[in-house]
């Protein structure tokens, strides 16, 4: 990509991950003076104030945002720049950056910002549950539930979410659904139904190991309870072949309506989202302008 002259905003939330460290902001400036952009850092006040930067930034000049936060800011960010039709870029500093691994991003701010100014504007699909905007990972049931609760805490980051996961395992029930794909009906028994426009939710947890962003298909992870004596699942899911275990059933789709017949949690990419009965899923190809770093490996793999 040609950066120079190129206004660029970063958007950063303190809050994400484990912590802001000062030096972000000093390597963020030393990547743009390397490849001579002009560089304008701005910090969220609050949740849905990254929605507000990246929709302005055109009128403001910017030819592209970036959005430096986990998986949440990514998507406030994402809801912006879609309206206002600008690329964006990522910088991973959540607790699972889940879509920035499936990318190729380095996870180090320094080599991310690097890699924006090498990457090329790439046409990636997202998708909507219910309206909302979502570019990674979505799911209804035990990770809805564990999203609404971990929303809730105070506590953050990988540890916190593994102590409130094993709380909570035992005693979330399967629940029934019926997936509606085109003229397809099935009914399913349920603990969670991830649909995943990436591969992974983060920390390599690949729950959609085959799924590509630029492909105009999700893919919908039908899971069952696993139970606690097959740990050599959580094994499966870190290598990426969690398709071939009798626990999950992958299909593809651009379009889904999920029912239920009770109430059910779900999250939208990580963040709380209550509950709902139905789930109204539709892919947007090719929707957001995203700067990618290895365009031909990551991004198009299946
Ligand atoms: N200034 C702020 N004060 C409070 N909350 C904020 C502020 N700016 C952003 N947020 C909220 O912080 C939340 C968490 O952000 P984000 O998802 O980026 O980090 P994370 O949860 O640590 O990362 P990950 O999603 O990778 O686990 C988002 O819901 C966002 O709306």
């Amino acid at each position: 990509m040609n950066t120079p002259g190129k206004k660029v905003l970063f958007i950063v939330n303190k809050y994400a991950g484990t912590g802001y460290q000062p030096a972000v902001e000093g390597r963020i400036i030393d990547a743009c003076e390397q490849a001579d952009a002009e560089c304008t850092i701005e910090f969220t006040r609050a949740a849905g104030h990254a929605v507000e930067l990246a929709e302005q930034a055109p009128q403001q000049g910017f030819d592209f945002v970036v959005a430096v936060g986990g998986d949440g800011t990514i998507n406030e960010v994402a809801r912006g720049a879609l309206k206002a039709n600008i690329p964006m870029g990522l910088i991973p500093r959540g607790s699972g950056n889940g879509l920035s691994r499936h990318l190729g991003i380095p996870l180090g701010v320094a080599d991310a910002a690097k890699a924006l100014f090498q990457s090329t504007i790439v046409p990636m699909d997202a998708f909507t549950v219910n309206g909302k905007l979502s570019l990674n990972v979505s799911g209804i049931g035990f990770d809805g539930h564990i999203a609404n609760l971990f929303g809730g805490t105070s506590k953050r980051g990988l540890a916190g979410y593994a102590k409130l996961t094993m709380q909570e395992f035992f005693a979330f029930r399967e629940f029934e659904a019926e997936i509606t794909i085109g003229a397809q009906k099935s009914t399913v028994k349920a603990f969670i139904i991830a649909i995943a426009n990436s591969s992974q939710y983060g920390n390599n947890a690949r729950i959609a190991p085959r799924a590509s962003v630029t492909d105009g298909l999700l893919h919908v992870n039908t899971m069952k309870k696993v139970p606690v004596y097959r740990v050599d699942f959580i094994y499966n899911m870190f290598a990426g072949d969690v398709g071939r275990t009798s626990f999950c059933e992958v299909q593809e789709a651009a379009s889904l309506v999920i029912r239920t017949s009770k109430p059910v949690a779900y999250h939208v990419d990580g963040e709380p989202s209550g509950h709902n009965t139905e789930f109204k899923i539709d892919v947007l190809p090719g929707a957001i302008q995203i700067l990618a770093p290895v365009v031909g490996k990551r991004v198009n793999k299946r």
